[in-house]
């Protein structure tokens, strides 16, 4: 299934698997962008926050030099939250550190701003620890300059990442051009239905992120998954991945382990008993209220996402 693609609303073919970069360990990037093209992948996502898009682009490079075209390969990057007032800056600089001319999709990352003249790049804080957010910015603001990145060529598409349904209906009616994607979490301990049906409603696609639970892939060990996976006679990683496609998302695995990174290639064919076992889990979560998020940056902003609202 490793060529399975989707179709955006812009035209584009985006392709169901691709290469997680976040918190790929310095030094080990590089070698993991470039082993997953290798092995078969053609999507790869990173982020300006990542601060590792110099390794990305090093393992895109080698892959360039052994014959890989650049228009084979769907590029992801997003805007940081201290760049949401200057998104072509954000974009730019993401750009001359992967070393592309342009990305095939520029995502916004998180709807909120933090301080551009704060004490940090990426991470500035207030004195009292807390993150510096400008809490007065509109995140419709960000999309009416993310709008204005499509003319530039600098990259192909434009969307949104993290936004629950009530950013989204926030966004939409002011909205240009409509998001080609939302990047959300996404996974059997966290269906976002809500949001998922609003997406497909509009055209919207979703791009699935902490398949495995994120760090250490906590969900591997869940019971439902675990018993599709010995059904199956595949590792319970597999299961996870193979959930989203049915669903019609694109699923992002992030691995810096070459075996892992293999593995995560081969995904199955679910079929409607194992849908059934994992949408009953969902809904067993859903009914004692346990849905999880397993990415929680320490924003203090209440997203409106459905583990806490
Ligand atoms: N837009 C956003 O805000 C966000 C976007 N993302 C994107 O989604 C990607 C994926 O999500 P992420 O949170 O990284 O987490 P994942 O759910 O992809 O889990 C990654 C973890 O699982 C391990 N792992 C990977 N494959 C296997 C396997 N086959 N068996 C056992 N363990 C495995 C990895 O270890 P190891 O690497 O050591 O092999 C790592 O510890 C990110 O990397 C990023 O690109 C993620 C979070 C937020
Ligand atoms: O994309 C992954 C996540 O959103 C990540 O970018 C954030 O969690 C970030 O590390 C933060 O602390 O705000």
């Amino acid at each position: 299934m490793a060529d399975k693609t989707f179709k955006l609303n812009t035209g584009q073919d985006i392709p169901a698997l691709g290469l997680g970069t976040w918190q790929g360990e310095p030094g080990k990037v590089k070698t993991a962008v470039a082993h997953a093209l290798k092995a078969g992948y053609r999507l790869i996502d990173g982020a300006y926050c990542y601060g590792n898009e110099d390794e990305v682009g090093q393992g895109l490079a080698e892959a360039f030099a052994a014959g890989l075209k650049r228009e084979d390969v769907f590029v992801v990057s997003k805007v940081w939250a201290t760049y949401t007032t200057r998104c072509e800056l954000g974009l730019q600089k993401s750009l001359d550190k992967l070393g592309l001319d342009y990305v095939d999709l520029f995502l916004v990352h998180w709807p909120l701003l933090m301080n551009p003249e704060g004490n940090d790049d990426r991470f500035p804080k207030l004195p009292n620890g807390e993150r510096d957010i400008i809490r007065s910015h509109n995140h419709v603001d960000t999309w009416k300059q993310m709008e204005k990145l499509v003319a530039t060529g600098k990259t192909k598409a434009i969307g949104v990442s993290n936004y629950s349904k009530r950013y989204l209906e926030q966004l939409l009616p002011h909205a240009t051009i409509k998001p080609a994607v939302n990047q959300i979490e996404n996974h059997p301990a966290l269906p976002q239905q809500e949001i998922v049906d609003l997406c497909k409603q509009e055209g919207i696609h979703i791009m699935a992120y902490s398949p495995l639970g994120s760090t250490g892939g906590p969900l591997l060990t869940a019971e439902p998954v675990v018993q599709i996976a010995e059904k199956h006679g595949v590792p319970a990683s597999t299961v996870l991945l193979s959930y989203h496609i049915p669903r019609g998302s694109t699923v992002l695995a992030k691995s810096v382990t070459p075996s892992r990174i293999d593995a995560n290639l081969k995904l199955i064919d679910l079929d409607a008993d194992d849908v059934k076992v994992l949408n009953d889990y969902s809904d067993r979560l859903g009914k004692e209220k346990k849905f999880q998020r397993f990415v929680y940056p320490p924003f203090g902003v209440e997203f409106g996402f459905p583990d806490k609202s």
